[in-house]
């Protein structure tokens, strides 16, 4: 008869690729049940975004199989829960991870990045909130349809919390919702700053598995007041191949990497990598440039988690207050979710061998 111990010992031979651990050791298996030559089980991944699913699958199948034999009938449930090391933070303990998404010239493309990122992590099951923290220049309303919602305001615990706006299934905040557009350029640094601290500290998110943090172009008092206000767990900077984005975009990284900030770089999205028209779908042209994010990424030893084309759907989508993501058979979508799904990846290894970034306590 076939015990617990013998499915427990084959699987502690299947490593995680990422975490380069054994599944047991990482406490990833659960609910083992064995009736005859019949074996379930669940993986608990994770991250639902993880492109590993299928070959961590078929390698408990091969292990149980190596070591128990052949005619076995294998039942592998594969779930997954968000890792986290913010589990006693102070602000926001419903919230998993805090994602800087940063970028260093203006427009290259980072609310478009951020809102499609957000769209793929829902879509792969995960909870996911954005922060516009572009408070001068608010594009996440717009972007998701959103700009004549407002959040609704109630009481809890005797305090008035500001609920997020829900829209296509993500939880989101921007001064486009609270204040008249026109509004929002005229606001001083510390007004500003004020304002994210509120996105914070009155905001009710609940639970969630990422909150992406949209921040404005370059290394404004609002990165500052980020990393004083929440321990973010990772940054994510977006560029475009061309040099004068990809020399801005290196001193938002290294601003991220300075000792008193120290926020780990979880990736660098490339974005407008390359145009390939419609008509001629192997042609690449590379408008502004080729590779300039993809080289960076090496310069800096951070991992590259994504090239996202130059695509008239992108552009279109944003415009119309639907991201290209909403649309799961347009074939550039497949771009953003692979890019998503790096990011999770790499956010779990983050999390499985850096401890909590610290806050930055301003001296
Ligand atoms: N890959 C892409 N293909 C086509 N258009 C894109 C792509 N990425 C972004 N865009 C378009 O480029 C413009 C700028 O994008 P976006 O507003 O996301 O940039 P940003 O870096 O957030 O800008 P800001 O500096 O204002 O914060 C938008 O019109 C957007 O639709």
């Amino acid at each position: 008869m076939i015990t617990k111990e013998q499915v427990l010992q084959a699987l502690s031979k299947v490593e995680e690729p990422d975490l380069k651990k054994d599944l047991v050791t990482l406490n990833m298996i659960k609910d083992i049940e064995i009736n005859g030559n019949k074996i379930t089980f669940t993986v608990v991944l994770t991250t639902p975004a993880c492109p590993l699913k299928e070959v961590i699958k078929n390698r408990c199948i091969e292990a149980l199989t190596t070591d128990l034999g052949e005619g076995l009938d294998i039942t592998v449930n594969m779930t997954a829960e968000v890792t986290s090391i913010r589990n006693s933070a102070p602000v926001l303990p419903g919230v998993k991870n805090i994602i800087a998404i940063s970028s260093g010239k203006g427009g290259v493309g980072k609310s478009t990045v951020t809102a499609n990122l957000a769209l793929a992590l829902k879509q792969s099951g995960a909870k996911v909130g954005i922060i516009d923290a572009d408070i001068f220049g608010p594009s996440i309303p717009m972007m998701f349809g959103a700009e004549d919602v407002q959040p609704l305001i109630a009481p809890k615990d005797g305090k008035n919390m500001i609920h997020p706006v829900i829209q296509f299934g993500i939880k989101m905040i921007s001064i486009g919702f609270l204040t008249p557009a026109d509004n929002a350029v005229v606001w001083r640094g510390p007004m500003a700053s004020q304002a994210l601290r509120q996105f914070f500290g009155d905001v009710d998110w609940g639970e969630l598995d990422y909150l992406l943090i949209d921040l404005p172009p370059g290394t404004s008092d609002i990165h500052l007041s980020l990393v004083q206000t929440v321990p973010v767990t990772g940054a994510v900077i977006v560029t475009t191949p061309q040099k004068v984005a990809v020399a801005d975009a290196t001193k938002g990284l290294s601003m991220f990497r300075q000792p008193q900030i120290n926020v780990p770089i979880l990736g660098v999205v490339e974005n407008m990598a390359y145009f390939t028209p419609k008509e001629l779908p192997d042609n690449k042209y590379y408008i502004f440039g080729k590779d300039g994010g993809e080289e960076m990424a090496k310069k800096f030893d951070a991992p590259l988690i994504g090239k996202i084309p130059l695509v008239q759907g992108i552009r279109e989508g944003g415009d119309e207050g639907r991201p290209l993501m909403m649309d799961e058979q347009n074939p550039t979508s497949k771009a953003f979710k692979e890019t998503a799904e790096r990011l999770a990846q790499q956010l779990a290894i983050r999390n499985a061998n850096a401890p909590q970034t610290e806050r930055v306590q301003v001296s």
